[in-house]
């Protein structure tokens, strides 16, 4: 792997540079779509069949050819023999005559010879004979077999995410297997001297609970389904971080670090990275706040990635470059954080010099309006991720944006 390395990167240099130098997993595993959800899709998924494979009614009423009920109306409805009445789930083989209505309930099939069918509500049944009340135009309340879906049709595409709502879809075509990707495997290591474990009685006011990994496990296991252990807790001691991330590369297929990604004499990260393989760092600071001390290097083709410390830039580095990664790993066509939308901003947020940011927002639903509150605080601030719906993102080289102007949004 031969690239050029950079001291700072910017979000689109990431994303066009590095990103794409990311290898997807290849190795595939056959599911049962019970399990499918948060797998990507190794395979075009093409139906076998049509959807719904009859014409079928969509309302209870009658089945007509629309022609018959031309101009009909309360004042003036049209006369029409009551034929006979379609059973939910029968295969209906007699033919409609003109001038004549069959009963159909909602989701039975609609005869041949009738195109269209009249909501029972606009009928009156007076024995033998149906009085229709409303006119009806071809093809109302009715779905075309293969309307919906047409056999050879794709229905997901090759490195989509299976998410529940595509269920439907696949149980409907009776499909009980998937093609999907294998999982990428993702080893944590926090660091830092003040670091503890999180359920211990701390013995000095400045020791630290470790978050930031426990946390993410969580995490990407949960809205990604990936396969993250937290490996272990490092002091920071080169010797002891290099042994720990050798180990890593050697079971995982992507290694993260939370700490020790700064400049201070204690941030170890980067060093070990370079020392760990090549290409090492790639680049080494996002222009981004927070999250700017992020680390992305390789060693041989495995991605490595150092996050900064605070909870926060932790969070917003690892949303920015570490999920994408993953993403695209696992073959995920649309691999890159997605914006859902445009925001009012509701108070004036200043530029910091040459960084994107990405700032916490709380929405509030005002006048109509989707509104962002921006939670000014420090990235050391951990309140803020309890509090923001998600971020606005700041573009690098504006002079801040003012109040009643729109940003992207980002859910978090
Ligand atoms: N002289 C400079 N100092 C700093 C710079 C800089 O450019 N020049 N950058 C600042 C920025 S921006 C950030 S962000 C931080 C991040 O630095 P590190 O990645 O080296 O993080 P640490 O120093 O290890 O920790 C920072 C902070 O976060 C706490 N922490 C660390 N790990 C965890 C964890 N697993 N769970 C919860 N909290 C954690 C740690 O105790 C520190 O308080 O550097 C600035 N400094
Ligand atoms: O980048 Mo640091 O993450 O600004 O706080």
């Amino acid at each position: 792997m031969r690239i050029e390395k950079l001291k700072f990167a910017t979000v689109e240099e990431i994303y066009q540079n590095y990103l794409p130098l990311v290898k997807p997993i290849t190795d595939t595993l056959e599911i049962f779509v019970e399990q499918s959800v948060n797998f990507v899709l190794a395979q075009d998924l093409i139906s076998e069949e049509d959807l719904p494979g009859f014409k079928k009614s969509i309302v209870d009423g009658y089945a007509v050819n629309s022609h018959d009920t031309k101009g009909a109306s309360m004042n003036n409805p049209a006369l029409l023999e009551f034929a006979f009445e379609v059973k939910i789930g029968e295969e209906v083989v007699q033919k409609l005559k003109p001038a004549q209505a069959a009963w159909v309930p909602t989701g039975g099939m609609v005869p041949e010879g009738a195109d269209a069918v009249v909501m029972v509500e606009h009928t009156q049944r007076f024995g033998n004979l149906v009085e229709i009340m409303k006119s009806v135009a071809p093809g109302e309340n009715l779905l075309k077999a293969n309307e919906d879906v047409k056999k050879g049709q794709v229905v997901l595409r090759k490195g989509t995410r299976i998410q529940p709502k595509y269920l439907n879809i696949l149980y409907s075509l009776g499909i009980e297997k998937l093609l999907v990707y294998r999982k990428p495997k993702v080893a944590i290591v926090s660091t830092g001297d003040e670091i503890v474990e999180p359920f211990v009685k701390v013995k000095k006011v400045t020791q630290v609970r470790d978050s930031n990994s426990y946390a993410l496990v969580c995490w990407l296991k949960n809205q990604f389904g990936f396969e993250a252990k937290r490996v272990a807790h490092v002091r920071d001691d080169e010797a002891e971080l290099t042994k720990v991330l050798n180990q890593c590369l050697n079971e995982y297929d992507a290694v993260v670090i939370s700490g020790g990604s700064s400049i201070g004499v204690r941030d170890i990260t980067a060093k070990v990275i370079e020392k760990l393989g090549k290409p090492g760092v790639v680049y080494h600071g996002a222009m981004i706040q927070p999250g700017k001390p992020t680390i992305f290097g390789f060693v041989d083709e495995k991605p490595i990635l150092g996050l900064p410390g605070n909870p926060v830039s932790f969070t917003v580095s690892a949303y920015v470059f570490l999920i994408p990664v993953l993403r695209k790993m696992e073959g995920e066509e649309e691999y890159l954080p997605k914006p859902c939308g445009k925001v009012k901003v509701k108070k004036n947020i200043p530029s910091v010099q040459g960084r994107e940011q990405f700032i916490r927002v709380k929405l509030t639903f005002e006048e109509g309006e989707l509104m962002a509150e921006p939670l000014f605080s420090e990235s050391a601030s951990i309140t803020n991720l309890v509090q923001a719906d998600g971020f606005v993102r700041i573009p690098r080289g504006v002079e801040g944006v003012y109040a009643g102007e729109y940003v992207e949004f980002y859910k978090l």
